[in-house]
C-alpha cells in the first residue's frame, strides 16, 4: 500500500438528543475523522470514538490529535504497509491510546479494502448480508418517558434494547420495564456504577432476565467481575474492562464475563477486533458491537465488523437518523425492519458527504508520508 497523505479533520455535530449514562450527558459530539490517501487516488476513511472529556476513557478529542500529529503520524513515515494488519504492528511501540490507533487503522483497512475492490465486510471475513439493529436508550428524567421511548424504539423494528442503570435508576426502572414489556430481549449497561458491596443488590436483577448486564464494576476491573458472575445468575457482559485480545482471554478464563461488547476504537483497531472475535469464537463468548454514538464514518466500520460469525446478539447500531439531522456519509445509514443491509460495495460502502465535513469542521491539517 502506497499511502502518500493523511488528513485531519476535526469536527463538530449536535446530536439529535442529548443521551444521558451514569456517567455523563452527552449534547453534541466533537471527534475527529482520519482520510488516509494513497497513489493510486484512493481515500480510505476513519473515525475516532474520543469524546471532549476523558468520561469512558482517558481519551480526548485533544489527546487524539497530539497523538496522530506527533506520534502516530511519523511512525508511519518510517514504516511499509503490505497490509491493514501491519498498523497495529508498527504502532506497539506506543502505549494505549487506541481509539487515535483505531481512527487511522480503521481508515488504512477502508482504503486497502477499495484498492482490492472488496468490502470492508469481506476484507474482514463477514459472512452476514444484514445484520440486526438494536438501541441504547439513556438514562430518562422518569420511568413513563423511559417506557414511552422503549414503545417507541419497538414500533421501529430494533431488535434489542439496552437501558442504562446506576444505583437509584436500576430495579425499579428494570422492574417497570418488564412489566410493559415481558418478552422483549432487554440488557441493561452500568458503565462501572457499582462495586462488589452490591452484589446482593445486583442479584435483585435476577428475577427480571435481562440479557445481560454490561460492565456493572471498575472500568479497568476482570478480577472483581469475575467474584460478581459466581453470584449472578444474569451473564455479565464487559466493555470498558477489555482494551485487548489478552483482556479478553483472561476475562474468560476467569470467568469474568459471559459476554464481549466490542467497540472497534476501544481495542485500538479492526485487527485486534479480529483477533478478539476469533477467540471469543472459539470459547463460546457470544459478542455484540457496542456504539460511541459514532457518525456514519464510524458506524459504517461497525455495520462491517458486525456481519462477522460471532456477532451473535444486535449491537448498538442504530441508523444516522437515530443521531444526527443529517448525517456525514451519504447514503445515510437507514433500517428497514429492525435490519441495516451490509454494504457490498468497495471499502466500508457509504461515501464521506464533504460538504456536511466542510462545514461542521473546527479544524483541519494534512500530513504527507
Ligand atoms: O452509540 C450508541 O448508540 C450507544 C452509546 C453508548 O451506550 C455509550 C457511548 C459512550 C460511552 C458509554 O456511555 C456508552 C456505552 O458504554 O456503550
Ligand atoms: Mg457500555
Amino acid at each position: 500500500m502506497e499511502i502518500n497523505k493523511i488528513i485531519l479533520r476535526h469536527v463538530k455535530m449536535d446530536l439529535l438528543t442529548p443521551f444521558t449514562t451514569s456517567i455523563g450527558t452527552e449534547y453534541d459530539k466533537d471527534f475527529i475523522l482520519v482520510e488516509v490517501q494513497s497513489k493510486s487516488g484512493q481515500s480510505g476513511w476513519g473515525e475516532s470514538v474520543s469524546i471532549k472529556e476523558p468520561i469512558y476513557n482517558e481519551e480526548t478529542v485533544e489527546t487524539n490529535w497530539h497523538m496522530m500529529r506527533d506520534h502516530l503520524i511519523p511512525l508511519l513515515r518510517k514504516t511499509e504497509i503490505m497490509h491493514p494488519n501491519d498498523v497495529s504492528q508498527h504502532f506497539l511501540p506506543i502505549r494505549r491510546n487506541y481509539n487515535a490507533k483505531a481512527a487511522i487503522e480503521g481508515a488504512i483497512w477502508d482504503l486497502y479494502a477499495k484498492e482490492n475492490n472488496i468490502s470492508l465486510s469481506k476484507a474482514l471475513g463477514g459472512v452476514k448480508e444484514k445484520i440486526e439493529v438494536g438501541v441504547s436508550v439513556g438514562i430518562k428524567q422518569s420511568q413513563y418517558e423511559m417506557l414511552r421511548q422503549i414503545e417507541s424504539y419497538l414500533g421501529e423494528g430494533y431488535k434489542r434494547i439496552k437501558v442504562k442503570i446506576k444505583p437509584g435508576w436500576d430495579i425499579e426502572i428494570i422492574k417497570a420495564i418488564r412489566k410493559e414489556f415481558p418478552e422483549i430481549a432487554l440488557m441493561a449497561d452500568a458503565n462501572c456504577a457499582y462495586n462488589l458491596d452490591d452484589i446482593s443488590h445486583l442479584q435483585a436483577l435476577d428475577e427480571y432476565s435481562l440479557t445481560m448486564i454490561e460492565q456493572p464494576l471498575d472500568c479497568d476491573d476482570i478480577v472483581d467481575h469475575a467474584i460478581l458472575q459466581s453470584h449472578l445468575k444474569t451473564p455479565i457482559c464487559l466493555d470498558e474492562s477489555i482494551h485487548t485480545v489478552e483482556d479478553a482471554r483472561k476475562a474468560i478464563e476467569l470467568g469474568s464475563c459471559k459476554v464481549i461488547n466490542l467497540k472497534i476504537g476501544r481495542v485500538g483497531g479492526l485487527s485486534e477486533s479480529l483477533k478478539i472475535h476469533d477467540l471469543c469464537k472459539s470459547h463460546s463468548i457470544p459478542m455484540w458491537c457496542g456504539g460511541m454514538l459514532e457518525a456514519g464514518i464510524g458506524r459504517a466500520h461497525n455495520i462491517a465488523i458486525t456481519s462477522l460469525s460471532n456477532f451473535s446478539i444486535p449491537g448498538d447500531t442504530a441508523p444516522s437518523s437515530h443521531y444526527w439531522s443529517e448525517d456525514l456519509i451519504a447514503p445515510e445509514i437507514t433500517m428497514e425492519d429492525g435490519y441495516i443491509h451490509v454494504p457490498n460495495s468497495a471499502g466500508i460502502g457509504f461515501e464521506p458527504n464533504l460538504d456536511k465535513i466542510n462545514n461542521i469542521m473546527v479544524t483541519t491539517q494534512p500530513f504527507t508520508i
